[in-house]
Formats: C-alpha cells, sequence, structure tokens
C-alpha cells in the first residue's frame, strides 16, 4: 500500500466548479493565474463577479502580500475569463493538492487555455528588472526530488499517469505573446527563457543562483510549474510569463538585498503594460 498523499476526488472538484457555476453567469475557457503584485489585471475585468477564496468550499486561502485572494470571473477583450487573484504556495505550507487545487477547478468550469504569471529573480544577466520573460520551459526542482504535483493516484478523469512535458508551454501561444507585445510597444522589453521553480520562500544563495545560471535558467521563483504540470495533465493549452522583478544577486556583496517589497513594486511599475499585454494577448486566442 503507498503512502497516502493528500488529495481531491473528481467528485470535490465537481462540487467546487458546481458551486461556482450556479452562482456566476460567465463561462470562461481562458484562466489567467496572477502572480505577485500582478493581481491588478482581474480589477480591469468587465462584468466582474469575484468570489473571495473563504467563501468558496475546500478552497485554500492567500496568505502572501500581493495576493489578494479572489476568483474574479469577468470579460476581457469582449472574451470571458476567469482570473485567480492571487495563487497557493508550497511555501505557505499548503500540499502540492491545495496549490493545484484552481486549476482542476478551471477545467471543470470549462478553460482550456490557462496564462500563468509570476514574479522572478533574473538569472541571465542579459535580463533588467522590468523585462518580461516569456516562459519557453521549467525546471521543477521539488518535482526533480519527488514532489511532483501528480504523485500518488492517478486519476484518469483528468488524465494519464505519465503525462509528457516536452511541450509543456504552447510554441502558438508563445508566438501570440509575441506578437501582442508587439501590438502595445513591448518588444524591447521581452525576453524568453527557462523558469526554474524553487520551493522558498528564502530567496537563493549566491553559490545557488550560480549553479542556476550554469544549468541555464534565465529566471527564478517560487510558483506556477506545479499549477502548469496540472494544467497540462489535463490537457490545457498553457502559457507563461515572468515579470523580472529583481535581479538575482550572484556576488558575495552584503550592501546587497532582495526583499519581497522590491517584487511588489516591481508589478506596481509594469502593472499597466502587463494588462496591455494580456488584453492583446486574449484577442488572439481562438476560442
Ligand atoms: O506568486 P509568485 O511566484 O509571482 O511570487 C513570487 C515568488 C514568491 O511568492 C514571492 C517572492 O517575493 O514572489
Ligand atoms: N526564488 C525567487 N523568487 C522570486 N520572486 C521574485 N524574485 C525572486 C527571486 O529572486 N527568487
Amino acid at each position: 500500500m503507498a503512502d497516502v498523499v493528500e488529495s481531491y476526488s473528481y467528485e470535490d472538484i465537481e462540487a467546487i466548479s458546481k458551486f461556482l457555476l450556479e452562482r456566476c453567469r460567465h463561462r470562461p475557457k481562458i484562466g489567467i493565474i496572477c502572480g505577485s503584485g500582478l493581481g491588478g489585471l482581474a480589477d480591469t475585468l468587465q462584468e466582474q463577479e469575484a468570489f473571495p477564496y473563504e467563501s468558496i468550499p475546500k478552497f485554500p486561502v492567500s496568505t502572501v502580500s500581493g495576493h489578494k485572494g479572489r476568483l474574479v470571473f469577468g470579460v476581457l477583450s469582449g472574451k470571458a475569463v476567469v482570473c485567480m487573484q492571487g495563487r497557493f504556495h508550497m511555501y505557505e505550507g499548503y500540499s502540492m493538492a491545495k496549490v493545484t487545487l484552481p486549476v482542476r477547478v478551471m477545467k471543470l468550469l470549462g478553460v482550456e487555455t490557462m496564462l500563468v504569471t509570476n514574479a522572478a529573480g533574473g538569472v541571465n544577466q542579459d535580463y533588467v528588472p522590468g523585462d518580461i520573460m516569456i516562459i519557453k520551459d521549467h525546471i521543477n526542482f521539488p518535482g526533480l526530488c519527488g514532489n511532483n504535483p501528480l504523485r500518488g493516484p492517478n486519476n484518469e478523469k483528468f488524465g494519464p499517469r505519465f503525462p509528457a512535458m516536452n511541450d509543456a508551454y504552447n510554441a502558438k501561444l508563445r508566438a501570440s505573446l509575441r506578437a501582442a507585445a508587439k501590438l502595445c510597444g513591448l518588444s524591447d522589453h521581452m525576453k524568453e527563457g527557462v523558469y526554474a521553480y524553487l520551493g522558498g520562500p528564502a530567496y537563493e544563495t549566491v553559490a545557488e543562483l550560480r549553479f542556476l545560471k550554469a544549468i541555464g535558467v534565465d529566471a527564478v521563483g517560487m510558483s506556477t510549474a506545479p499549477e502548469v504540470i496540472v494544467a497540462r495533465h489535463c490537457g490545457m493549452k498553457v502559457c507563461g510569463l515572468s515579470l523580472i522583478s529583481n535581479k538575482g544577486i550572484m556576488e558575495y556583496d552584503p550592501s546587497l538585498v532582495i526583499d519581497h517589497s522590491e517584487v511588489l513594486e516591481a508589478g506596481r511599475v509594469r502593472a499597466a503594460d502587463i494588462q496591455s499585454l494580456v488584453s492583446n494577448l486574449v484577442k488572439l486566442i481562438d476560442e
């Protein structure tokens, strides 16, 4: 008998999505997860219907500043979307099942395309704060050691036991993101690269950042990969964006520091640009 890993049954997730569908008139095919400091996007939706996480049965709650903790339905660029205005992280003490629960709920709401956003530290030395990285691929460090969100009994109703991840970030959506960036004059700030997911909550040591750089990582953060794995497992198309909020500190210079307020400030500075990038992307998504 295998050890028991916390999980939600298909029926649990169906009950949550039914709860939402009964109370909301929107039927979104596009889901958006807002990263640290990027939740303002949800406030721009038209015809909003918002559900604080506390009001949704069995939902975790947000505990990190910059994550408001609401599921917001509405209309963006003429299309129905649902936004997570705040996500859940493993470092908050949540199991992988809780971190990724909203993705499966979105699946049963009818979401087919997922845009995942985050704030991340720049590892690539060419990146500067304010750059926006289209995620081309990820390295899931906790997953490499066995803490994969799909660990535990597989639910075939969601997807296969051994899902492929070589094409996790949809190439057509990445091209649409580049096109959207051009439409809103952001091309000069766009990068495309590899995101590394580390458990956090401590930021990286100098040695860890040098290691990440050596293995080809461009940006580092504490989220996204688990959500993307679960979204791909259940057949969603995925694209991802990292707002580079700070440069990774690669030198032994104690005068250099990073803290979460810097990460949130970077989100404030780029809020309008990210909103216009995402609304242009949504225009380009085929439903
Ligand atoms: O939710 P995201 O990944 O955008 O948040 C990043 C990673 C940590 O949660 C936090 C660190 O400042 O920002
Ligand atoms: N792990 C990690 N997450 C971040 N989120 C925003 N900046 C950073 C960073 O430098 N490191």
